[in-house]
């Protein structure tokens, strides 16, 4: 051998022993899992680039059972989510990327800070505060002027709704001039590509690596797409701190019922070391907007897509409306309460098994702060044939929850979990009791102390555009039947329509007056 080679062979066989030894030494070693498919991006590009949002958890769910490289398992699920408390924070790159966009509000922050903030942000989502919204989804949902693409359509009521209920804000997205900061909100997710680009996962994957500092450079990225967004946030960012200071006068002057004004008051009896400064307060007004509309939107779409494959679905729901109608014209009034729509069992099953097949938020990821060990609520077969009943858990370990997966174990919803079928939550099995989340046991809205704030708002606009569309149309699917694609261009779960991808997120309905 000469000598020219023999470094890089010696370096080669000292590389080769040491990614042996870290091998040998992962706890997770001897859990079964999809082989790594690239020696680069290991498995994330099989997850980025899946045909349809989910694909790979169903695979992976029957091939290696409830965790798989530890990943979603009911055990492991409860223990991080309800229990664990603040002992699996969101990893780097997650928090990082919702900071990026929102600034430091509920949703991106993690430990001491996310305690305090949402001490001060959950007055704003009590019962009679959601009571007050009520009269406002009423409103936005009797607003005409949708098109055929549901979603667009959807997305604009939701943006009116949010807009109103967090900061009196007409956001006027139903109109044919949207504001500056409805045209700002819809570009941040509306314009990406429906899969991220290789590039994008890969250097994604680098930022646990790099330190904040430079994350925080990020956004200044010359390039067309990060100049996109931080027009955008730009908007965010100042419209926003201008809507949260209109809310602190209001407030003031005692005026205020929107959801900011709620917080702005309870922010203002707060100790020096618990109060929310000014850029926490406008963090809240971008995350509560953002985090408010996209998620109720497109759950609305998967719920509506699957009601137009089903009239006589509808049919049920309309018995329903028809009913609460004249209970609410026999009280001599019009608008409905939030009794009134917690009492419609069936519309009730049809939004709660929506939510459940389609988890819009279908992964989360989760870093463990220090050495633990999962419990399973099933043991697991190991690579060698062992079964296992927990995992051990290194400091450090990035950990992926399934929501998408739980939602459709078979254990718990039955062997036709990968069917809607609303008429599963009028028939309450207890053996499909698991006691997850933060509703009906599903895993959409996560659960624990980070799990959804806005749940029941959302539940709540769901059923108030629901019933009222249902109510005055029939909705099928066109002629065409267009195949819908899940993909995710963001964190949220986004219809497409197969072969019109580069049109945009899209959920082509057929609707006909009644
Ligand atoms: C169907 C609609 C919705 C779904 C599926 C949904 C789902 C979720 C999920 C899965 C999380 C946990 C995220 C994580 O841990 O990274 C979350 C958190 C959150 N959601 Fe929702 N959400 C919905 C509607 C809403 C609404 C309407 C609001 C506000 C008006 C809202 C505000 C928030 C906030 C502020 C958080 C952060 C909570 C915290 O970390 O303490 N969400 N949501």
């Amino acid at each position: 051998m000469s000598n020219a080679l023999i470094l890089p062979v010696v370096l080669g066989v000292l590389i080769a022993i040491l990614l042996r030894r870290l091998k040998r030494r992962s706890p997770l070693e001897h859990l079964r899992g999809p082989p790594s498919s690239s020696v680069v991006y290991g498995n994330m590009l099989d997850i980025a680039q899946q045909d349809q949002v989910g694909d790979m958890d169903t695979k992976w769910n029957r091939e290696y059972g409830g965790a798989w490289r530890i990943k979603n398992c009911l055990g492991a699920l409860q223990h991080i989510c309800q229990k664990g408390g603040y002992d699996y924070p969101k990893d780097k790159t997650l928090s990082q990327t919702i900071q990026m966009i929102t600034g430091p509000g509920l949703v991106a922050v993690n430990g001491n800070t996310h305690a305090r903030q949402r001490n001060v942000v959950h007055p704003a989502f009590s019962n009679a505060r959601l009571r007050d919204h009520l009269s406002t989804f009423q409103a936005v949902a009797a607003k005409d002027g949708f098109t055929v693409n549901m979603h667009n359509w959807l997305h604009r009521t939701a943006l009116d709704m949010i807009g109103q209920v967090v900061s009196d804000f007409d956001f006027g997205a139903l109109d044919d001039e949207p504001s500056e900061l409805a045209r700002a909100y819809q570009s941040t997710f509306g314009e990406l590509p429906p899969r991220p680009p290789n590039s994008e996962v890969l250097f994604k994957g680098a930022w646990k690596w790099m330190p904040a500092m430079v994350l925080d450079f990020i956004k200044y990225m010359p390039s067309p797409e990060t100049k996109r967004l931080r027009e955008a946030l730009d908007v965010m960012e100042r419209l926003g701190a201008q809507l949260a200071k209109q809310s602190l006068v209001a407030s003031t002057s005692g005026k205020s019922r929107d959801m900011i004004g709620v917080l702005v008051g309870v922010n203002s009896r707060q100790g020096p070391s618990s109060r929310l400064s000014d850029k926490e307060l406008t963090a809240q007004t971008v995350t509560l907007i953002l985090a408010g509309h996209e998620t109720t939107a497109t759950s609305l779409d998967f719920m509506l897509w699957e009601l137009a494959k089903r009239p006589e679905c509808q049919a049920k729901i309309r018995e329903e409306i028809a009913a609460l109608r004249s209970k609410v014209l026999a009280r001599g009034k019009i608008e409905y309460t939030l009794e009134d729509l917690d009492n419609l069992r069936y519309t009730t099953a049809a939004v709660k098994e929506s939510l459940r097949l389609h988890a819009v938020v279908y992964h989360l990821t989760r870093e463990a702060t220090k050495d633990d060990i999962l419990p399973l609520s099933e043991p697991i077969l190991s690579r060698d044939g062992q079964l296992v009943h927990s995992i051990p858990i290194k400091a450090g370990q990035l950990v992926l929850l399934s929501q998408w997966g739980f939602n459709r174990l078979p254990k718990y919803w039955g062997s036709d979990a990968e069917t809607w079928n609303p008429e599963r939550f009028l028939q309450p099995d207890a053996n499909r009791d698991p006691s997850m989340g933060m509703y009906a046991n599903l895993m959409s809205f996560s659960a624990g102390i980070r799990g959804c704030i806005g749940w029941r708002f959302a539940v709540l606009q769901i059923t108030s555009i629901a019933i009222q569309l249902l109510e005055d149309f029939e909705l099928r699917i066109p002629p065409d039947t267009p195949e819908i694609v899940r993909a995710a261009p963001g964190p949220i779960m986004t219809p497409y329509v197969r072969g019109k991808m580069h049109e945009g997120p899209c959920m082509p309905l057929q609707i006909s007056p009644l």
